[in-house]
């Protein structure tokens, strides 16, 4: 069964970005006279109630299994609303969706979420908004899980990171202190660092430049799949987990308390040098 219906944001630059009304996700982006930015797996297959694998998933209320809900939280396979369609060829294209619990779901809490997808000259940004509607006060975890296509993850260099803490998920969830002033992706790499204020800069041969940065989200992960999980995770080529690195903007370490009436936001923006 198809999911979701498709949103179109095209800039008076030329740039092009996809999303999904399902999960707010965004699909694709392409700026003009460069090649597709983002991995989407090709074995993905949309569904009512299934993730997508690739693009930006919406990990919202929770983060990984660090709760009681679905992994990643339940909104990334919910059916957003539209709220503002794009105009087209504007000089910054912009979509804005809305997910609220006044259906009934997983989470007991009163919320509404907003995405708000803007497509510059070279640039994407993603604002996450929560707000607590209700009248009781609740926390959440969150993450924008951006996959963006690499050629070889084995040649990409990450730089920005040096000097922050982590926790390696993949060492035994042990709490890290990066000193490498630039990190190359072997095997699977799957990290949450804290107080990422800094940009992070994403560097391979042939390709420009992507400038990550990110406000109010706290953390940013790094994930990728390595060869052995790849086999594992069923809706991706297992030889495809070269051609993807995960760069996410999250608000993982230390959840984020809402008291009734007061929204939270979050952004991530890859620029391209
Ligand atoms: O397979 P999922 O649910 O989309 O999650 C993918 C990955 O997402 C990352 O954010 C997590 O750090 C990983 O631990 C996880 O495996």
């Amino acid at each position: 069964m198809q999911a979701g219906a498709d949103v179109v944001l095209r800039n008076g630059a030329g740039d092009e970005a996809r999303l999904s009304t399902q999960g707010a996700q965004l699909l694709s982006w392409q700026p003009a006279g460069e090649g597709e930015q983002l991995y989407l797996s090709p074995l993905s297959r949309p569904a009512p109630g299934v993730a997508v694998r690739g693009g930006v998933p919406v990990c919202f209320p929770q983060f990984s299994e660090r709760g009681p809900l679905p992994k990643h939280g339940f909104v990334r396979t919910q059916e957003w609303q539209l709220l503002v369609p794009p105009v087209p060829h504007a000089p910054i294209a912009e979509a804005r969706f809305q997910l609220d619990s006044s259906m009934p779901g997983p989470w007991d809490r009163a919320f509404c979420v907003v995405l708000v997808a803007r497509l510059g000259a070279r640039w994407l940004e993603l604002e996450l908004q929560a707000a607590n509607t209700g009248r009781t006060p609740w926390s959440f975890t969150a993450a924008l899980h951006t996959y963006l296509q690499v050629g070889d993850v084995r040649a990409v260099r990450i730089a920005g990171l040096r000097g922050l803490d982590y926790e390696d998920m993949v060492g035994g969830n042990t709490l890290r202190s990066e000193t490498e002033p630039v990190l190359a992706i072997a095997d699977e790499t799957d990290r949450v660092y804290r107080e990422a204020a800094r940009a992070i800069d994403v560097t391979e041969p042939g390709r420009p430049p992507r400038h990550v940065t990110q406000q109010g989200f706290r953390d940013a992960v790094v994930w990728n799949p390595g060869p052995a999980k790849a086999t594992r995770l069923g809706d991706m080529p297992a030889d495809d987990w070269p051609r993807m690195l995960c760069i996410e903007a999250g608000a993982i370490a230390q959840p984020v308390e809402l008291a009734p009436g007061k929204t939270w936001s979050g952004i991530q923006r890859i620029a391209l040098a």
